[in-house]
């Protein structure tokens, strides 16, 4: 087997960033420092979780929230984008809030997952990771066991985020790691909480689709024309397509950068760009129909 590391999807990061595609504005960066000035805390994973539950079931919860964190939207037949909603939020907020309110004994019950999340985009593939994740539950309680013994030791990396794709490659698998790293930077974020050990993420950016959009919305990158039309006009980018991987790498570029510029880690860019969102306005997201994030 092939091992993926930091350095490795770097790479992979600058193979796929088409640079007739999508330009990287670096010297916008430095009229970054305001956002990088309030880029200081660590993301918070502890909002959801019960205070009764002991490490290792917050642990297993953020692994099934992260498998579950991708395409929160849909296009209806007239071509209007409809988001995933629950009570009264949106999008990955408002799947994470569902299944905390239907787990239950340390688990989304087998029996449980198609009513769950029958009404959510993609449901099909939803409901088949769920399905992964639940039907084996000592499995994901002995892989959180192992990821939290090695964030202990103060260290989180891409190779750990590789052992969940070993473990559970349908809810996992993605070129970049999206959803495994939002996992080990959720476990980093709950060892530190629950045991007071600061945990280093050696990670890379997670791409997914509103980091792109707010980078762009600030102007540090910019794309083709005939790129700029398709995200703008809502036409559907084809998964793991050169335009696709261009946008996911630019992010994984960018985002590395910034973290040097600022001399801070990635995953705290990552994070304050994705509470961002708001910057970003009326700028579109790419649309591209995958399970990968
Ligand atoms: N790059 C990056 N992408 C992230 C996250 C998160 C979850 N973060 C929070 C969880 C606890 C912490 O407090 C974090 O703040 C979700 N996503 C992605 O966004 C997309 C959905 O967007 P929307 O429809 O707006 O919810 C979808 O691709 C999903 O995978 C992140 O942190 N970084």
């Amino acid at each position: 087997m092939i091992s993926i590391t930091k350095k490795s999807l770097r790479e992979l990061a600058n193979n796929d960033w088409d640079q007739t595609l999508i330009t990287i504005n670096f010297r916008k960066i430095d009229y970054l420092s305001r956002v990088a000035e309030t880029a200081i805390n660590f993301p918070n994973f502890s909002y959801l979780v019960k205070p009764c539950w002991e490490l290792k079931q917050q642990v297993a919860f953020w692994i099934y929230c992260s498998a579950l964190a991708f395409q929160f939207w849909e296009l209806d037949i007239d071509g209007g984008l409809k988001k995933y909603c629950y009570g009264n939020m949106t999008g990955s907020t408002a799947m994470f809030r569902c299944l905390r309110d239907n787990w239950i004994d340390g688990e989304l019950p087998l029996s449980d997952v198609s009513y769950v999340l029958s009404n959510s985009p993609n449901s099909n593939m939803r409901i088949e990771i769920a399905i992964e994740l639940s039907s084996e539950k000592k499995k994901l309680y002995e892989i959180a066991e192992i990821l939290i013994a090695r964030a202990t030791r103060g260290q989180v990396s891409v190779s750990d985020a590789s052992l969940l794709v070993d473990a559970f490659p349908k809810s996992f698998s993605d070129p970049y790691l999206k959803k495994a790293q939002l996992a080990l930077t959720a476990i980093a974020s709950l060892v530190y909480e629950s045991m007071g050990v600061p945990v280093n993420c050696d990670l890379t950016a997670l791409a997914d689709y509103q980091v792109p959009r707010v980078l762009r919305a600030l102007g540090i990158i910019e794309y083709s024309p005939k790129l700029a039309t398709l995200v703008d006009n809502q036409i559907e980018l084809e998964v793991n397509g050169c335009l696709e991987r261009a946008i996911r790498a630019a992010t994984i570029v960018s985002v590395e950068n910034i973290a040097n510029r600022f001399n801070r880690p990635e995953v705290i860019i990552d994070n304050i760009l994705w509470q961002s969102q708001d910057l970003a306005k009326s700028t579109k997201f790419h649309l591209t129909q995958t399970t990968f994030y």
